[in-house]
């Protein structure tokens, strides 16, 4: 939440403008608001319903804007803090709305996936639900459930399954190696590099190859940016702080002056002119590509141009970034760590030795460490705070508790995989507690509770359906990159190593890590050459 804004409503400046008449009008209509909205609080209070267990309310709520102002900036440690004080299930108030955040696994199973057909809903926000998705009738990332999004999740989940994503294995290989270089060379000339921004390049041009069959360089520096720029904006405003209205709605004459209504009309007339374009090219092309299946499919699940432009946004905004940012925590991590650095190493080479060539993710099951090691990143450090929120579109009662319709559901994502009841030394890295486990992260995140032991793809009915093509792409980054170099710590002037501090940046949805640079050092101890 962004809390300039909320003490920006709270402010003095706001509240009473300087002309006089305002001002009386205005104090009227906020004791009046006020005055309704307590009357309301105290004849319906479905959260202490009789017969149900009370969900826990964190202290720091204020009339009205609830937790809103003791929400600080990094919600992330403000939520684990809350956990730490009441318990895996909490109820938070923000202006009118009620969010439920769970940071247990079978509590959050329970509410969000065996209740999915009441738990499965996306908060109508003004940017994703009135501009991006035309009023809640596109797409798969914010639509509501219904047939439309049923069919538009159909399509994703297909072109996103094994058997299609698994036909681009070389391409992946290929662009994964290219990233490598890049990384490599941006290292040798500075005696370090800060990975995230090269490795969301990379990663969306392998998303930009096998979704439209071009890769950056092909698409040209200038689309190449504004599709970038169109994701990132589009994550950018389909945050809290641009629909403050849905919070505090007696205050919808403030947050509108807010508004960035012109940016999000650019954002949504710039994703139809390009992915319209790029869509027309990938079916009138040669080369194999994700949008020519969908375009093949798109009769069959009833669903129009514009319903796959939404699509392939939807894809693109979701895909890129969360695989560079993962990655990009496992390079900050590993320096910190030159044990488990050495025994992947030593796993790397242990198969080229046997096989006389790099692992592909088919071989998956012989390098166990490295995917216990993926494994345990992705628990260490989850990239985004709680997922993507739900919302309860009916009622729903549960393990003894009553969530009323209209809550927003979230699973405390950091808090989950910092949970001691769930994980032994949560805050240690440590890929030995996922070692045996070999399933594919798009078995274990729709298997059922007992077999999971990692949720960074979600609940239910809205399971991520990128989870395949995001561990093949981490997969291939990290062997790739391990095979050749070592990520070593940046040099001091005096030739000792600095090592930089993990931290993360709060940035809305995701959690990316903080500035850090290392070395990718080439190593000497490879029992063969693997040249770029
Ligand atoms: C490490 C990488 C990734 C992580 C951790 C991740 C995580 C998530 C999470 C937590 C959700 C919300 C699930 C929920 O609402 O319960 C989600 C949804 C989604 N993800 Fe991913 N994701 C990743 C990569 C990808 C990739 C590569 C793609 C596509 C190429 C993708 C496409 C989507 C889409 C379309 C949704 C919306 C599903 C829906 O609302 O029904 N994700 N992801």
């Amino acid at each position: 939440m962004n809390s300039e804004l909320i003490q920006s409503l709270y402010s003095e400046e706001n509240i009473l403008p300087v002309a006089g008449v305002i001002a009386a009008g205005v104090a009227a209509k906020l004791v009046h608001t006020l005055l309704v909205w307590a009357k309301k609080e105290k004849n319906e209070d479905p959260w202490n319903k009789k017969g149900f267990k009370k969900i826990s309310v964190p202290s720091g709520k204020y009339p009205y804007f609830g937790h809103s102002l003791t929400m600080t900036d990094n919600p992330t440690y403000k939520v684990e803090e809350w956990h730490q004080e009441c318990g895996p299930i909490i109820h938070l108030t923000l202006g009118v709305q009620h969010w439920v955040i769970v940071s247990d696994p079978y509590i959050a199973h329970e509410l969000l996936s065996r209740n999915g057909v009441k738990a499965s809903g996306r908060q109508r926000h003004y940017f994703t639900h009135e501009v991006y998705t035309d009023g809640g009738k596109r797409g798969v990332l914010f639509n509501n459930p219904g047939k439309k999004w049923k069919n538009s999740r159909g399509i994703a989940l297909s072109i996103l399954s094994p058997k299609y994503v698994d036909r681009f294995t070389s391409v992946i290989e290929e662009m994964a190696d290219d990233t490598v270089k890049v990384l490599k060379a941006a290292s040798d000339k500075e005696g370090g590099v800060f990975p995230t921004p090269l490795l969301k390049l990379g990663t969306f041009s392998a998303i930009t190859r096998s979704l439209f069959g071009k890769t950056s360089e092909e698409l040209g520096e200038e689309t190449f940016k504004t599709i970038i720029f169109t994701a990132e904006e589009l994550i950018r405003l389909a945050g809290p702080e641009n629909d403050m209205a849905s919070f505090f709605p007696h205050f919808s004459w403030i947050a509108n002056c807010f508004a960035e209504k012109s940016s999000m009309i650019n954002v949504v007339n710039n994703r139809d002119k390009i992915y319209k374009k790029l869509i027309k090219d990938a079916i009138e092309g040669d080369v194999d590509c994700l949008a020519k299946s969908a375009y093949a499919l798109k009769d069959e699940y009833g669903l129009s141009d514009i319903d796959l432009i939404v699509i392939m946004s939807d894809l693109f905004t979701a895909g890129g970034d969360p695989i560079a940012l993962s990655l990009s925590w496992l390079f900050a991590v590993l320096p910190h760590h030159p044990e488990i650095q050495k025994r992947m190493c030593e796993e790397i080479d242990a198969f080229i030795i046997k096989h006389g060539r790099i692992p592909s993710f088919s071989d998956r099951e012989e390098i166990p460490y490295i995917i216990a090691v993926m494994m345990e990143n992705l628990r260490f450090r989850s990239i985004t705070n709680f997922g993507i929120p739900h919302y309860a579109t009916d009622d729903i009662e549960f393990l003894g508790y009553f969530v009323p319709k209209g809550t927003v559901i979230m699973n405390s994502m950091h808090s989950m995989h910092m949970n001691p009841e769930v994980y032994e030394n949560p805050y240690q890295f440590m890929p030995e507690r996922f070692l045996g486990s070999l399933r594919s992260w798009t078995t274990l995140s729709r298997g059922s509770i007992e077999e999971r032991d990692m949720y960074a793809f979600g609940w239910g009915r809205r399971t991520c359906p990128g989870s395949h093509f995001a561990e093949v792409e981490i997969f291939n980054l990290t062997v790739r990159t391990l095979a050749r170099y070592t990520v070593e710590p940046t040099l001091n002037p005096d030739g000792t190593p600095h090592l930089y501090d993990w931290d993360v940046v709060y940035t809305g949805l995701n959690l990316p890590a903080k500035e850090y640079k290392v070395r990718f050092v080439t190593r000497t101890d490879t029992p063969v050459d693997i040249p770029l």
